[in-house]
């Protein structure tokens, strides 16, 4: 079984690279085993820039290929915020629980057909000697009145997908990983993955 680096620390991404590429055969290291105190600067104002700036930086340091996520929540009442600043919405400690109190009190009295939304994913491959590769997915839905459900993390408790009637943090894994924006974004790059099997 192959090893790739992804580099990310968050764990929910983690969690859900390593199920996914596992049907590639491929098993999944994170800066988590590599160096926690690794901090790669997100300085790009577009999912797909601060995901080659993170797959590139690593690349450039361990001359081998690297996988990097960058990914969020647009909002259309809110003007696609809190967009690529989700993981800081509520500032720069990341929490998971306070981001998505700011959410909800910025949404409050928005009615149900105001609150479109969609997850994002960029997902960006940087290769010694080769171009980088980057691509987007996506997974529409809309924002909850209240948090519901314990699995996946960040806003999965008030995004419900499009078609559903549960939010995503009431989804098993494999239900997230069938239909997440992380998905839509990982099968862009599955020609290359299973190159690398
Ligand atoms: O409910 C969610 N389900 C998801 O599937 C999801 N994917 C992303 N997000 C949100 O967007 C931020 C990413 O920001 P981000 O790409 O900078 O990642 P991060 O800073 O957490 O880790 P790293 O990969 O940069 O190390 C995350 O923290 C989350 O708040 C999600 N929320
Ligand atoms: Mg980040």
């Amino acid at each position: 079984m192959k090893e790739l680096l992804v580099a990310t620390k968050n764990e929910g991404k983690i969690g859900e690279f390593r199920d996914m590429f596992s049907k590639y055969n491929i098993s999944v290291k994170s800066l988590l085993d590599l160096d926690e105190s690794i901090d790669i600067e997100e300085t790009g104002t577009t999912f797909e820039e601060n995901a080659v700036i993170k797959a590139q930086t690593m690349m450039e340091q361990l001359n081998i290929p690297v996988v990097a996520d960058d990914s969020g929540l647009e909002v259309d009442a809110l003007n696609g915020a809190p967009g690529v600043y989700s993981a800081r919405y509520a500032g720069i400690e990341k929490d998971d629980n306070e981001n998505l109190q700011k959410l909800l009190n910025n949404l409050e009295g928005i009615p149900e057909s105001q609150r479109d939304a969609r997850f994002v994913c960029a997902v960006a491959v940087a290769r010694p000697g080769a171009a980088t590769i980057v691509k987007r997915g996506t997974c529409e839905g809309s924002i909850a009145n209240e948090p519901q459900g314990s699995h996946g993390f960040g806003y999965d408790p008030v995004f419900i997908p499009k078609g559903a009637s549960r939010t995503m943090a009431e989804h098993t894994s494999d239900e997230k990983n069938k239909i997440s924006h992380r998905h839509h974004a990982i099968k862009q790059i599955e020609e290359w993955l299973k190159t690398q099997a």
